[in-house]
Parts: structure tokens; sequence; C-alpha cells
């Protein structure tokens, strides 16, 4: 009885689909899959969805369990704008969510409605990154492909309803839109944004059921699809995370977030007030900066990931895509107090310290936004592409000045959504399926005193640097 055993979770995220296929009943992973995303360069940042929709089936294909997996879900990557047309084909490449063109939009929302009030009907201030500032921008400067939009879905929207045929999304993707609160859809913003709610996916609640595979999918036909969800969400479920315990990912974006029991909203518009894929919230930090900019910062001075070196006082600001946090949308990448004895080892931890900044002085605020204690003791569970690395572990055990938690899972968005799928078949809430499996359990990094004069240096030279970064974003 293959079929009642395993199940598939899918993570589309900006650089790749993983998928895992995962045994019920121990959460062992039996197979993986993976196949890689373009993502254009230039002003914007733009990808394919049916490119996702290829890369799904090779990734699925891959964990050798495709055609046997008794239910399945889509984590995917917040924000990005699909805008379909009457054959549910893509109007134009999906915005993701780091496409800074739409900050101009974003400041118009917030201006229009009042951050805090914003922030109290959403849970969040917009920023660049928001779904609603990303439509606003179409609508401003592709009205003729706006205009034939009629359908409007998420990343892992867009992909659940080519499985299913269903047009369905879950609360925690929702709530990064912009345009969605505890009532629903949020009519006055999409009045604002000229955005018809009739072209929006039904919100399902947490645990539902999206749909069965349909006939000619990548998947069996027929398995159980469940609604999936935003990938932070996700691997906050992959996590089986409980409030307070604090998350730092590194991937392409960093975050840093934790369950919350009361919902957040944050009128600065540091902490962004998502849902959970729960009952509960997600308040979240993000940088647009991370694991990709320090990589792309090790090419830039010829040096291997890992081949860093300490002293020095040089700061680098790795602000390679524009900001988000801080939000400086046009920043661009900045160097400070280079002398004749910096190294390049030197130059690059700087460039590891500068992307790791933002993410832990934003730690206290996400736990307090969600109603939680910050707790110094408790370790910080490490995630993302960049938690395997030994330089990154390093760099948030020396910034932090906390114990450092590394789960010896690695799919952790991907094991979120099995744990979804899981949760069909069982009836049980989908993190306690995850805790179930031990999804969190790794290596405890013992805390280092906190090295408080980086991070003071870095504060400064971001303040000094203001007028250099507080420019409009390239594009229109
Ligand atoms: N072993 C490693 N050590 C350090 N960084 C890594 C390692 N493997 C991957 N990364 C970084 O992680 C990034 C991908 O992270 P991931 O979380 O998979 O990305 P995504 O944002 O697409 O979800 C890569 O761009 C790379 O910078
Ligand atoms: O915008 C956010 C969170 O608000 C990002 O975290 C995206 O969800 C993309 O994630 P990765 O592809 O880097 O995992």
């Amino acid at each position: 009885m293959a079929a009642q055993r395993v199940v598939i979770g899918v993570d589309s995220s900006t650089q790749s689909t993983k998928a895992l296929a995962v045994d019920l009943e121990t959460g062992a992973v039996l197979g993986e899959g993976r196949a890689a995303h373009a993502v254009s360069a230039g002003a914007g940042r733009e990808s394919d969805p049916e490119q996702w929709w290829r890369a799904l089936a090779e990734a699925v294909a891959g964990t050798g369990w495709a055609d046997r997996a008794a239910a399945c879900s889509i984590a995917g990557q917040q924000h990005g704008l699909v805008t379909l047309d009457t054959a549910g084909r893509p109007v134009r490449p999906a915005l993701l969510w780091n496409d800074v063109r739409s900050a101009p939009q974003a400041t118009g929302l917030a201006a229009a409605f009042g951050a805090a009030e914003l922030a109290r009907r959403t849970g969040s201030v917009p920023t660049a990154a928001f779904t609603s500032a990303k439509w606003a921008w179409l609508r401003a400067n592709e009205p003729a492909a706006a205009d034939r939009v009629t359908a409007v879905r998420l990343p892992h929207d867009f992909l659940t309803e080519r499985l299913t045929g269903e047009a369905v999304t879950d609360r925690g993707d929702a709530s990064g839109t912009g345009w969605w609160g505890p009532d629903g859809y949020d009519q006055d913003v999409l009045a604002r944004i000229g955005l018809d709610p009739g072209l929006l996916p039904q919100v399902l609640p947490p645990g539902a059921r999206a749909g069965l595979v349909r006939g000619g999918m990548p998947l069996r036909e027929g398995a159980l699809v469940a609604t999936g969800t935003g990938d932070n969400m996700a691997a906050a479920l992959g996590l089986g995370l409980t409030p307070g315990r604090p998350v730092l990912s590194l991937g392409t974006s960093g975050t840093v977030y934790a369950v919350g029991r009361t919902r957040p909203a944050d009128p600065t518009g540091t902490v962004a007030g998502f849902a959970d894929a729960l009952g509960g919230w997600l308040p979240l930090a993000c940088t647009l900066n991370c694991a990709l900019a320090v990589d792309r910062f090790a090419a830039l001075v010829g040096r291997d990931r890992e081949d860093v070196e300490g002293g020095g006082t040089v700061v680098v600001l790795p602000y390679l895509d524009g900001e988000r946090t801080p939000d400086l949308p046009g920043a661009s990448g900045l160097v400070h107090g280079l002398r004749h004895d910096t190294t390049p080892g030197q130059l690059l931890q700087a460039a590891y310290d500068g992307a790791a900044h933002a993410l832990l002085a934003a730690l206290d605020d996400v736990l307090r936004a969600g109603g939680e204690n910050p707790a110094p003791d408790e370790p910080l569970l490490l995630i993302g592409g960049g938690a395997r690395g030994a330089a990154w572990q390093r760099t948030v055990l020396r910034l932090s000045g906390r114990a450092v938690q590394v789960p010896a899972a690695r799919e952790l968005v991907a094991l979120g959504a099995a744990a979804q799928a899981a949760a069909l078949l069982t009836g049980e809430p989908a993190d306690a399926v995850a805790r179930r499996w031990r999804t969190a359990e790794g290596r405890v990094l013992e805390p280092v005193p906190r090295d408080d004069d980086t991070l003071e240096r870095i504060t400064s030279t971001l303040r000094r640097a203001r007028a250099l970064q507080e420019v409009p974003p390239e594009g229109r």
C-alpha cells in the first residue's frame, strides 16, 4: 500500500523547485528532486510561471514517488504577482518579491491610507515586495497587460490550480498580498489599486483540502492536494514551530520570524504581520540580500565563500538588489573603511556581517510584534541554504551572542509542505506532524560573546550613508 504511506512536499522558491517524498509515519525522506529557475537581471526581478510548472514536474519526478504518493502540497516564494488570461496562461512574467520597481506604489498606498491604518487592516505596511504594490505598478506601467488579466495568483496558488483546477489559496500566503486582513479581502485596498476581487482565489481555512490531482498531471491522478502556503509559513510548519521560538532563514532572502499568539501590526513597517498556515501569526522581517548576495561578493573578491578572515574595520552593506530592511529600495552595495592592509577575506567577512546585521537587529521586534517576550537564552533556529555554511554559522553566533541550532533536516520548506499533505491523511495539525517527525532536531552551537563593535560600526555606517542609499530604484 505504498500510495498510503508517502506524501510529496514542494518548495517552489526563488532560485529553484525542490521536492521531497516523505514517509508519512516516520518523516524519513525517501526521494528528492530539484530543478533550477531563471530570474531576470537588470532593474526588475521576473520569472516565467510556466518555467515553475516545468520545474515542478521535473522535481517531483526526481523524487521517484510522483506516481505513487497519496497526497502533496506546494509551498512557494511569497508575494509574487502571477497574472493569467482566460486560458490560464501567464499574461507576462511574474513580478517577484525582490523586484523593487514597485517601491513608489508601496509608498503611495501607505500615504493614501496611513501606515498605521494599513498595518491595522492588513497586518503590514507594504513595501515594494507586497503584491498590492506590484499590481499597482502593473496598472501604472503596463495598463494593456493589466486589462488582459482575468485571474491574479500567488506562485503557489498558480501551481496548485494547475494540478487541481481549483482557484484557492491559504491565509499564510494571502497575508503577504497587502490586500488581505482578518475579515478577508480588503475591498478598499483593492479599489484603490484597481483590482477586481473576482480575479482572486478563495482563501481556504487551515487544514483544508485544495482538491485532487487531475488527470494528465505530473503527480498521481486522484492524489489529495493541500492548500500549500508561502515558503516562510511552510518552514514554520516544517520545524513544528511553537510560539516564541525564533528562526533565521538564510536563502536568497534573509528572514527572521517566530510564531506569535497575537496579531502583529507594526506601523514602522519593519515587521510584516503575516498569518501562519494554521490559526496563528508569523511576524517576520525580510532582507533582499542574504546568501546569494554574499556569494556574489565572494565571487567579486575572488574567494571561496568559506574563505573569510577576521580583523580590520571595513564595513560592507551588500545591498546589491536594493534593500527592504532597512527600507531602501534604491540602495546599492557599499564598501566603507578600506585600508592598505584590508584583505579580501576581511572584505568577504564584512559582507556576511552586513547581510546579518538588519536581521538580527529585528529579532526582538519580531518576537514582541507577535506578543512574545524576547528570550535571549532560546537557541536561534538556523535554516535555508546558507545555514549549511560554516562562515554563516560563525557570523550568526558572533553577531547574535546566542546559541544557534542547525536542524539536520535540510529542506524545511518542502518538509513543511509534506507535513501539510500528511495532515490531510491523518487529521493531525501539520505542525504536530512535523514535531512527530522530529524535523527541528540538530546540532546546537554554543553562544559566544556578542561582537557589539562590529554591529555598532555597521549601524553607524548605515546612518551616515543614508543620503547615498535613499535614492529611487532604477527602472520604471
Ligand atoms: N553549503 C552552503 N554554504 C553556504 N551557503 C550555501 C550553501 N548551499 C547553498 N548556499 C546558499 O544558499 C542559497 C540558496 O538558498 P535557498 O534557501 O535554497 O534558496 P531560495 O531562496 O531559492 O529558497 C544559495 O544562493 C547560496 O548562496
Ligand atoms: O519576501 C519574502 C518574505 O516576505 C521572501 O522570503 C520570499 O518568500 C522569498 O523567499 P526565498 O526564495 O528566499 O526562500
